[in-house]
């Protein structure tokens, strides 16, 4: 079992980085802690791998340290480190029977043939993989393989954490949320940390009980995925987690309050002295679609806008708008009506976020 702190940790994969973009992960502090359920959600390229093979030791920081229980980890060598990497692609021994392949890393340890029974047929239960412990790997399905993977970094009871990248890539759709769920009821019944790596909002919002988003090789924020659609830290968590994500709209400051094209809004004078302390950084106000609302013409803070067009979701609508050339989304419930032509919305003061150099001004 462990907690993983992550301290004063960059690195680059070029010989002399200089520049902030040299580095795969830009200079971060994070800790996982001891039990976690925990997604690490991000685009292709923002450093995820790079991460998680830091953490297993599969590759060394360019810089900081690896810390598992306050103890630096960075001189020790995978194996040595405890930690069951569960990768895209299922890495097994095609030529052994499921069985003999659960057991492989217990009888690598020398444990005796009653313990490595015992925790196979564990594991085995768990991932109902016990139908097929005496086929070869390599007869079995793609999921089934992923699921003999899992089983694999499961078996040791000396594991203290397991990373997943990706571990769903190759298997079916349809399998997915079976596979899903079984990864929360093995968190549930063996309390390791997991940290669960997915370019997927859903998967890390239905795996994870609190996700870190990263970006250009940043944690950007850490949150529950409630904070996370709430109360985006950083405009990237604003436009990747939501679907559509979140309106940005460039604002400059003005007296009092801020201005986009014609519209200006005031702010309150906390509001004001806060992004007035920031001036000089590239200003944005976010607010998402869900907390767009239709607005009359007599409302103080209504907005004219001309509806482009309306795509039907089923159970609500996301309405494309114009304001001023600009393009905002609203998200309307099947019950609204649906506006038309040239109508007015508004942008309620609990939902609207101001940026500064895509930071969230709090
Ligand atoms: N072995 C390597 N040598 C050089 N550059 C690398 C290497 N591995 C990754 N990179 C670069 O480091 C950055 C981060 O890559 P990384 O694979 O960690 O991202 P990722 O978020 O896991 O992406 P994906 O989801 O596509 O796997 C990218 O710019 C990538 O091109």
């Amino acid at each position: 079992m462990a907690e993983i702190s992550l301290r004063n940790l960059a690195h680059s994969y070029l010989p002399n980085p200089v520049r902030p973009e040299d580095y795969a992960i830009r200079e971060m502090e994070h800790v996982w802690k001891q039990g976690g359920a925990y997604a690490l959600l991000g685009p292709s390229g923002c450093g995820k791998s790079t991460l998680l093979n830091i953490i297993s030791g599969l590759l060394q920081p360019s810089m900081g340290e690896v810390l598992f229980d306050g103890k630096r980890v960075n001189e020790q060598p995978p194996e040595a480190r405890n930690i069951a990497q569960v990768f895209q692609f299922p890495v097994i021994y095609d030529t052994m029977t499921v069985y003999d392949n659960l057991a492989f890393p217990l009888r690598n340890q020398k444990c005796d043939e009653a313990h490595v029974q015992a925790r196979v047929m564990e594991v085995a239960d768990i991932l109902e993989l016990q139908p097929m412990l005496h086929r070869k790997a390599k007869q079995l399905t793609a999921d089934e393989k992923q699921k003999v993977s899992m089983g694999r970094g499961l078996v040791r009871d000396d594991v203290s954490a397991i990373l997943f990248d990706e571990p769903l890539t190759v298997i079916d759709p349809q399998l997915k949320w079976k596979l899903r769920r079984k990864l929360k009821q093995i968190h549930e019944k063996f309390n390791i940390t997991m940290v669960y790596v997915t370019h997927d909002q859903l998967e890390a919002s239905t795996f994870a009980d609190k996700i870190a988003v990263m970006y250009e090789g940043q944690v950007v924020q850490f949150g529950t995925p409630r904070e996370l659609f709430e109360h985006p830290a950083h405009t990237f968590v604003g436009y990747f987690i939501g679907s559509p994500g979140m309106n940005l709209i460039d604002v400059e400051l003005t007296p009092g309050g801020v201005k986009f094209g014609s519209t200006e809004r005031s702010l309150s004078a906390d509001q004001y002295r806060r992004l007035e302390a920031r001036n000089g950084a590239r200003l944005v106000l976010g607010i998402r679609p869900e907390f767009v609302v239709q607005a009359s013409v007599d409302d103080e803070d209504a907005m004219p806008v001309e509806v482009r067009f309306v795509e039907d979701l089923g159970t609500y609508r996301i309405v494309d708008l114009d304001l001023g050339g600009r393009d905002i989304k609203m998200r309307i419930e099947e019950d609204e009506p649906i506006p038309q032509g040239t109508t007015w919305i508004r942008f309620p003061d609990a939902w609207v976020k101001f940026y500064a150099d895509d930071f969230l001004v709090e």
